[in-house]
């Protein structure tokens, strides 16, 4: 019988059983009734459907970032000055990325995507390679893009300018071997243990190829990615009262939207691209603090839970 040569080598790579397999019967629920909907041959590409899925996404999404400054706050001990002094960077952040969007959109859109990419490999904890959880977080936007190269260069213009369909032709020629990479990477989450997790990954990816693009993403960022991010932020607010999360979240989800559109209506150039447009260009505002401070939070988590035997050290999305 064949046995493996350093068996104890081994076991000290093996992640932590079903890590990070935080999969909720809604995101079912909602796969099968955008699957439904498509045989039925429902118009998910028609312009109000695309603007409703935008309200999903931003109704549904948004708040999952409201709670950063909270768990920043229960992370290390501030005092006044450096917490104003955090928040006052967070927004700084945002308002650059928006500033971006409105004076070289094309490096916009450019860092919006490496930054996804980054952000929806955190989502990959159970993967110990970097890579592996890089090209995971890059698939969700490469499984859109294969799936509907045109609306997704369309999107991608309206966000930013027509040498966006270029972007759009790369990621198309760059998804097979994302998508090939990504595969071994939900085989391993499954084998070691996030089936959850695994299985309604390979299911949403199959989705993001064959819904619309708007869609298929608002199916990923409301019933996965969201959900997994608001139930470990739960824990680690777990003192904070019903009524005060619920309204943390309301509170600074409209903060965002309500920044955004005053940002829109004192810009001095004002063309207006489509609900949908705008919907992902506020999203990626917000997103690039969020990455920034849930990197460096997941960083310390990993630190403190992890720190002693050097099997859990460090670990970072891509890096
Ligand atoms: C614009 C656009 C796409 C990319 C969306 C991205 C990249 C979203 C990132 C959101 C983040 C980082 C949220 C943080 O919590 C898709 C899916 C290809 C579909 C076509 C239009
Ligand atoms: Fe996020």
């Amino acid at each position: 019988m064949a046995t493996a040569p350093y068996p104890e080598l081994l076991a000290k790579r093996r992640v932590p059983q079903g890590r990070g397999d935080i999969v909720y019967p809604a995101y079912w629920l909602a796969a099968a009734a955008l699957g439904l909907a498509t045989v039925l041959g429902v118009r998910l590409d028609a312009s109000g459907a695309v603007t409703l899925a935008s309200i999903v996404f931003i109704g549904g999404g948004l708040p999952h970032g409201a709670y950063d400054i909270a768990l920043l706050r229960r992370a290390v001990t501030l005092d006044r000055a450096t917490l104003m002094l955090a928040v006052t960077g967070y927004a700084i952040i945002t308002l650059l990325m928006a500033l971006l969007w409105m004076i070289v959109p094309l490096v916009a859109l450019m860092l919006f995507l490496a930054v996804a990419a980054v952000h929806f490999g955190e989502d990959w904890q159970m993967l110990d390679e970097p890579l592996l959880r890089c090209a995971a977080g890059a698939a969700v936007i490469a499984a859109a893009t294969i799936g509907h190269p045109a609306e997704v260069s369309t999107l991608f213009t309206m966000m930013s300018d027509p040498r966006a369909s270029v972007i759009a032709q790369i990621i198309t020629a760059a998804a097979p071997v994302a998508l090939l990479v990504t595969a071994a990477g939900v085989l391993l989450a499954w084998r070691d243990g996030s089936r959850g997790w695994a299985a309604a990954m390979a299911l949403c990816f199959v989705l993001l190829i064959v819904l619309p693009p708007v869609w298929g993403f608002a199916l990923f960022f409301v019933f996965l990615h969201s959900p997994r991010h608001l139930a470990q932020t739960r824990v680690a607010l777990n003192d904070m009262s019903l009524t005060r999360w619920l309204t943390t979240g309301a509170a600074l989800s409209l903060l965002a939207i309500f920044g955004w559109l005053a940002m829109r209506w004192l810009a001095p150039a004002r063309i207006d691209p489509p609900f949908v447009a705008q919907a992902f260009q506020m999203l990626a505002s917000v997103a690039v603090p969020h990455l920034l401070l849930s990197r460096w939070l997941q960083r310390r988590l990993d630190r403190a839970i992890h720190a002693p035997p050097i099997i859990f050290q460090e670990k970072t999305a891509c890096a």
